[in-house]
């Protein structure tokens, strides 16, 4: 469905925003085997898009280039589960709702796909009902669903740190021209948790008063992704597909999450646009993507 299309259908639509880690260190473990993680996250202006309208009944359809890879879930779509655990807390007073996804992102993509949608469906469910929740029961409802979708309900330039769930914005990080790029291989986070040898990494260095897209670039540059390798180990067109947008004319390149997407910093909206059109000519059945990320004091 046209975005124009979505907005006159549904009365309420949300974005569900690509979410980027700049930088993922790994410093520990929790006693029920989640990693404590410090992480740069910032948000891209592209991402998936949701529809919500009173029904009958309860419906969900899927559009978009990716809807298709998910039409066999169910029950287990993240949206759904989103769907449910919000409606537990307002009762009969949540009634039944048409919810339409869709799906632009690709799939286990460690771009948060299925979180942004879980926070969006939050976000669009409370609209639509009329109700709220007092925001550290929301965070915690968010939290349930994933370890991302905490800070996908945030959607801003942010610091995570714990698993995700202790959030500090980052006012002054500023919006970024990059490239996604996906060799469309999905890979499960738990595989490349399980892979790490080391667990107890130095935390981000942050330091105070950094300004500046040089700035950032050189702080982005200066930490890593300690997930890189192991996801690296499982789809080894990560190494290419990296390769490709250095090539392309990237600034900085990373893995964001636990992968396959990569990201390329470049110096302008321009040179993105042209490096993605180049790169999906040389590679048409991956998924390269140009988009600005949001600025800090959006
Ligand atoms: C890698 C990141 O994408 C970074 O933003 C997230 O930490 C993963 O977030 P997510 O996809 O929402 O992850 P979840 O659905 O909560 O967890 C999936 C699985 O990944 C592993 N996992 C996840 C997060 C974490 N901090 N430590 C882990 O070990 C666990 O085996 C967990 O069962
Ligand atoms: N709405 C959804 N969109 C994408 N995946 C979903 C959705 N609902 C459930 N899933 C399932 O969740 C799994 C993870 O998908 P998702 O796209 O969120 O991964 P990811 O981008 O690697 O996330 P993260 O960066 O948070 O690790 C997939 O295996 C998929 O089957």
């Amino acid at each position: 469905m046209p975005e124009a299309g979505l907005a006159e259908a549904f009365g309420v639509t949300e974005e569900a925003r690509a979410k980027i880690n700049l930088a993922l260190h790994v410093t520990g473990q929790r006693a029920d085997g989640y990693h404590l993680l410090d992480m740069l996250v910032t948000f891209a202006d592209c991402g998936d898009r949701l529809g919500f309208l009173p029904a009958q009944v309860d419906a969900f359809t899927l559009s978009g280039r990716f809807g298709e890879m998910l039409a066999g879930e169910g029950g287990t779509n993240l949206v759904l589960r989103a769907r449910d655990l919000l409606r537990e807390q307002f009762g009969a007073l949540a009634f039944p709702v048409h919810i339409h996804l869709q799906k632009n992102l690709p799939v286990a993509s460690g771009i948060g796909g299925g979180s942004a949608d879980a926070a969006a469906t939050l976000r669009g469910l409370m609209r639509l009902w009329g109700m709220s929740l007092p925001v550290e029961a929301l965070a915690s409802l968010a939290l349930k669903l994933g370890a991302d979708v905490p800070m996908c309900l945030e959607s801003r330039p942010l610091i995570a740190r714990g698993i995700g769930e202790e959030i500090e914005a980052v006012a002054d990080l500023p919006a970024f021209a990059m490239v996604l790029a996906n060799p469309l291989k999905g890979v499960a986070t738990p595989e490349v948790f399980r892979r790490l040898t080391t667990k107890n990494n130095a935390a981000l260095s942050l330091a105070t008063g950094v300004s500046g897209s040089a700035g950032w670039l050189a702080v982005i540059d200066a930490a890593r992704n300690d997930l890189e390798p192991p996801a690296r180990q499982l789809v080894p067109e990560i190494a290419v597909i990296s390769e490709m947008l250095q090539t392309r004319g990237a600034l900085l390149t990373r893995m964001s999450g636990s992968g396959a997407t990569c990201f390329g910093i470049f110096a302008n909206m321009a040179e993105a646009q042209e490096a993605a059109a180049a790169l999906h000519g040389e590679r048409p059945d991956w998924y390269f993507q140009a988009t600005e990320t949001v600025s800090g004091g959006m």
